[in-house]
C-alpha cells in the first residue's frame, strides 16, 4: 500500500460537471467542453501513487492543474470524480469529522505566500496548527520550539512575521507544518515567492531536513530546475493530464513525448544525470584466475584493448591491458597477477556527470562505477559521457 493513491481523479469547474465528463469520455478537448458547457476542465484524468518518504513533485505550466490536484488530496477542492486514498483510507468518502482529522493530523500544507497570521508572533504562528489539533499551550510550546530550531529560527520566537525576511517567513510556514507531526507535507509553490539565491538555499535546506525527517512530501512547482533538484519522482502535467511520471533521470533521458522533450531541452543535464544513468555494462570481464589466454581471447572477441578484472563476487579487482596480457602469454605465465593495474579511476553511481567530466579528463581508460562495497556496476567511457552531455538519447 502506498502512502497516497490517486485514481481517476477529475475536476471540472462550473455548473454541469456531468455533461463535461460525458464529453471528456467522448474524447472532446478542454476548449470544446468550455464552449459547449461553460465548464473548465482543470483535471482531465490523473492517477498516481506517492510513496512514503519520497519528495513527489507535481510540475507544469500555469493552468496545467497542479494546484487543483494538490487541493484534491486534502479536499480543499472537491474532486468531480475519482478517489484519493491516504494510508488506505478513501479521503473522498470521508465525512466532515474524518476529513478534519486528515487535514489536521495527516497532512500539513505550506503555501507560496507563507500563510502566516500577521499579528501573531513567530512562535504563536507555529503553535497555530497545534491549536487546531486541540493541543494545550503547555504541550504545544515545546513542539513549536523544536520545529523552529529544526528550521534554524531559534531566537526569533517573539518576532512578528513582518520583521523577518521572505526566506525566514517561509521557514516559519515550514516549521508550522512540521510541528503538527503530520506525515505528509503538501507544499504549494512554497519557494516561488523567494529571491533566486534564497530559493536555492531553501531547496538545499528542505533536502537536508527531509533526510532527517523522512516525511512524505508533495511539492508543486512550475520551475523545472526546482523539480529536478527536489523530486525523487516528478509528474509533468499538461492541460490537466499527466504527460509523464518518472525520476528526474528518466524524464531527461526518456521524455515521454514532444511536449516533455521540449520542456527538458535546455536543462543542464550534467547536474541531474549521474554515473548510474549513463553507465554501461562492460561487454565482458575476467576473473584473476582465468589467466592471460582467456583475457586476450575476451578482448579480441569484444574488440577492446582493456578488460576489467573482477572477483567471483563481482568486486572490482583491477584492469588488464592487451599488450600486458600478450606479454604474459609470451612468457608462458598462467596468472594475470603481473599485469594487473589496480590504481583505476572509479566513481560512485550517484556522482553527477559534471564531476565525472573532471575525472574523465585525467584518464584514457573508462571510469569504473563501483558500489560502496566495491561491487563492479558498470563503466562510463569518455564517448558515452560526451554523448550523454550532448543529450543523445539511449
Ligand atoms: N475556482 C476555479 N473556478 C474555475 N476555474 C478554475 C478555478 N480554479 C482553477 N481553475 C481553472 O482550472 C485550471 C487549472 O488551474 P490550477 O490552478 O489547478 O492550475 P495550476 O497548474 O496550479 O496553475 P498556477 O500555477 O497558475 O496556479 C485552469 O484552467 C484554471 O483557470
Amino acid at each position: 500500500m502506498e502512502k497516497i493513491e490517486v485514481r481517476g481523479l477529475r475536476k471540472i469547474y462550473g455548473g454541469h460537471p456531468e455533461r463535461a465528463i460525458a464529453l471528456l469520455e467522448q474524447g472532446k478537448s478542454k476548449q470544446h467542453i468550455l464552449e459547449e458547457t461553460g465548464c473548465t476542465v482543470a483535471i482531465q484524468e490523473a492517477s498516481f501513487d506517492v510513496k512514503a518518504g519520497e519528495i513527489f513533485v507535481i510540475m507544469g505550466l500555469s493552468g496545467s492543474g497542479k494546484s487543483t490536484v494538490l487541493r484534491c488530496l486534502n479536499r480543499l477542492i472537491e474532486p468531480s470524480a475519482g478517489s484519493v486514498h491516504v494510508d488506505g483510507v478513501d479521503v473522498t468518502r470521508a465525512d466532515r469529522a474524518g476529513l478534519l482529522d486528515v487535514r489536521r493530523r495527516k497532512m500539513a500544507m505550506v503555501f507560496q505566500n507563507f500563510g502566516l497570521l500577521p499579528h501573531r508572533s513567530v512562535i504563536r504562528n507555529v503553535e497555530y496548527g497545534l491549536e487546531m489539533q486541540g493541543l494545550e499551550r503547555s504541550a504545544s510550546r515545546p513542539k513549536a520550539m523544536q520545529a523552529l530550531e529544526l528550521v534554524g529560527l531559534k531566537g526569533y520566537e517573539e518576532k512578528l512575521p513582518r520583521e523577518l525576511s521572505g526566506g525566514m517567513q517561509q521557514r516559519v510556514g515550514l516549521a508550522r507544518a512540521i510541528a503538527t507531526d503530520a506525515e505528509i507535507l503538501l507544499m504549494d509553490e512554497a519557494f516561488s515567492a523567494l529571491d533566486p539565491l534564497i530559493r536555492r538555499q531553501m531547496q538545499d535546506e528542505l533536502l537536508e531536513l527531509q533526510s532527517r525527517m523522512n516525511k512524505t512530501i508533495v511539492f508543486i512547482t512550475h520551475d523545472l530546475d526546482e523539480a529536478l533538484k527536489l523530486g525523487g519522482r516528478i509528474v509533468i502535467m499538461k492541460d490537466g493530464r499527466i504527460a509523464q511520471l518518472g525520476t528526474p533521470e528518466e524524464i531527461l533521458t526518456r521524455p515521454a513525448d514532444d511536449y516533455v522533450r521540449a520542456f527538458v531541452e535546455h536543462v543542464d543535464r550534467t547536474k541531474v544525470l549521474t554515473a548510474r544513468s549513463v553507465m554501461r555494462r562492460p561487454e565482458s570481464v575476467v576473473h584473476p584466475k582465468d589467466g592471460p589466454a582467456v583475457a586476450v581471447k575476451r578482448m579480441r572477441e569484444s574488440g577492446t584493448s582493456t578488460l576489467f578484472v573482477t572477483s567471483q563476487a563481482r568486486k572490482l579487482v583491477g584492469l588488464v591491458r592487451i599488450e600486458d596480457a600478450l606479454k604474459l602469454l609470451a612468457e608462458d605465465k598462467h596468472s594475470l597477477e603481473g599485469a594487473l593495474v589496480t590504481d583505476l579511476p572509479t566513481t560512485s553511481p550517484d556522482t553527477p556527470l559534471s564531476k565525472l567530466v573532471a575525472v574523465a579528463a585525467t584518464t584514457q581508460i573508462p571510469i569504473a562505477v563501483v558500489a560502496e562495497d566495491q561491487s563492479f556496476l558498470g563503466i562510463v567511457s569518455r564517448a558515452t559521457l560526451l554523448a550523454s552531455i550532448a543529450g543523445e538519447q539511449s
